[in-house]
């Protein structure tokens, strides 16, 4: 299309760039479709894999199809088919982009015209691109594309990343001994110093707290240095977004704001974009972005259960589990006697050892109180009323859906900023228990005891304070809804 015709009345067009996860395509779709019903263009950037995905198992193509200003487009991630984009590996798809993405955007953006090739649209007024992924900022700089970052993790680990050469001149990190495995490191003392070099957190944040891409024996790791250096980079940034609230993350948020004033706390969205979509339609449904069929059987299930009697139990779309892990998971739920709802990925066991014998009591337990599924509609998991507590690990998108749904949580963090998010649910907003660092089924046991019977009342009321704070965010007037109102100006304020 030649530029000189682009008509005057077109909306501004944006492009939004996730890295290729589960957590990160949710929320950022979520946000998609918020900016759709204001009535902007948007082309939402996956990575093939990622998109296969969706295709497969989400109603996200169709879902779009209402908004005519909506498409998706594709671009490799330069990882081969058979990568397991799982575990502590998932890492690998930042650093692969980071090699590979470069000349693979460049491609998409010259070849489009800048995106403007279909339909009617203009040419990409800006991008809002996850804050990982600068990359692309070569040729955005090249084109004069402006671009906002959406951090899809909490505000929290953002501030403790954003604080890494502090942790480091600290002699904070590194928190591993070369060749410590997990299990041994676990246990060190050191591990509970408490961590002075990041302000806003003294006193409560320990060295076990911070963010898991801490947990190196090198501080010249490639991860943790990318995610020091990406951290950094949002101060280039025209504006930050993050899927958090005030009422939540205030504190956090201010000391963020100090570097990067032009901040958007928007969240949380799924329960804004339900909102929203209810105060502009009769639409109810809820948008899947599910990379896994979710199972609704276990929904029937819990329709049969007492009310807050099942403890849900889900590790998020990246956790995987040693098989003694697993077991000593599974005996935890198992001998405390409590209802459970447990989600386990076909690809979340190590190696083969998913298809070993299971003991007969784990076998007997499970029948007669438990139910598993390969994948959940977690957001109606949550809002069920036979559930009582999530069993989670503490990704960014659980951590949320829980406060919103006023959900207490046992936390068992795995890896990145869940490490972090486990602390601030425990000891900072009071809304769960923090059994990171063990897998020792008598703990487990207990904790699960401890937040579905013992303090089960407190912690429903703490709970239930957070997720009316939540809703207030969301609502006219609430931070997050005039936020995101600013927003929406900010980017119809960008087209020249
Ligand atoms: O059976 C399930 C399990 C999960 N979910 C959804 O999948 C998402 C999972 O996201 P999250 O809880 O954030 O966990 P991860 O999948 O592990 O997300 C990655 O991305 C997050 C956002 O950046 C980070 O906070 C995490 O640490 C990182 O592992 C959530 O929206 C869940 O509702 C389902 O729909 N069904
Ligand atoms: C694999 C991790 C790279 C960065 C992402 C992240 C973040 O802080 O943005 C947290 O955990 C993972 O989702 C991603």
């Amino acid at each position: 299309m030649d530029h000189q015709e682009t008509s005057a009345e077109l909306p501004p067009h944006i492009l939004i760039f996730p890295l290729p996860m589960q957590g990160h395509v949710n929320s950022m779709l979520k946000l998609a479709e918020l900016l759709c019903l204001h009535e902007l263009h948007i082309t939402m950037l996956l990575s093939e894999f990622t998109h296969r995905r969706l295709v497969l198992h989400a109603n996200a193509q169709s879902r779009f199809a209402r908004y005519p200003g909506f498409r998706f487009v594709t671009m490799p991630d330069g990882l081969p088919e058979d990568h397991p984009r799982a575990g502590e590996r998932t890492i690998e798809i930042m650093l692969s982009l980071r090699k590979t993405g470069e000349p693979e955007f460049r491609r998409l953006m010259e070849s489009t015209d800048r995106l403007s090739d279909v339909g009617d649209r203009r040419p990409v007024t800006c991008v809002i691109m996850d804050g990982v992924l600068s990359f692309s900022l070569p040729v955005l700089k090249e084109m004069g594309i402006p671009y906002i970052y959406f951090r899809t993790v909490g505000a929290c680990s953002f501030w403790a990343n954003f604080c890494i050469q502090e942790i480091i001149d600290a002699g904070e990190v590194p928190l591993r001994g070369k060749d410590e495995d997990k299990y041994t490191y676990w246990k060190k003392k050191e591990m509970d110093l408490m961590v002075t070099s990041v302000p806003g957190m003294e006193g409560f944040l320990r060295r076990r707290d911070l963010p898991g891409f801490c947990r190196v024996s090198d501080v010249n790791d490639t991860g943790f240095q990318a995610i020091k250096t990406e951290t950094r980079r949002s101060t280039q940034a025209r504006a930050l977004i993050l899927n958090t609230f005030e009422d939540l993350e205030g504190p956090i948020l201010d000391q963020i704001r100090k570097h990067i004033p032009n901040l958007y706390s928007v969240g949380p969205l799924h329960t804004h974009l339900k909102a929203r979509l209810a105060a502009k339609t009769s639409e109810s449904s809820r948008a899947s972005g599910s990379f896994w069929e979710e199972d609704k059987s276990c929904l029937t299930w819990l329709d049969s259960q007492p009310a807050k009697s099942v403890i849900y139990v889900s590790f998020g779309s990246v956790t995987i589990l040693t098989r003694n892990e697993l077991l000593e998971f599974w005996y935890g739920l198992v001998n405390s006697g409590q209802r459970f709802l447990w989600v386990m990925r076909p690809d979340s066991i190590v190696g083969n050892d998913k298809e070993s014998q299971i003991p007969v009591e784990l076998d007997e337990g499970t029948k007669a109180r438990g139910y598993m599924v390969g994948w959940a509609p977690q957001e109606d998991v949550l809002a069920h009323p036979a559930v009582c507590a999530f069993f989670t690990h503490s990704g960014w998108n659980s951590t949320l859906e829980s406060v919103a749904g006023g959900m207490p949580m046992l936390c068992w963090p795995y890896f990145a900023d869940q490490t972090i998010n486990s602390r601030f649910v425990s000891d900072v907003w009071k809304l769960g228990l923090d059994i990171k660092d063990t897998c020792d089924r008598v703990i487990i046991e207990k904790m699960v005891r401890d937040i579905m019977v013992e303090r089960r009342d407190k912690f429903w009321q703490r709970a239930n304070r957070m997720a009316n704070l939540g809703k207030k965010a969301i609502s006219e007037g609430g931070s997050s809804y005039c936020n995101l109102d600013r927003l929406i100006e900010f980017l119809r304020g960008m087209i020249v």
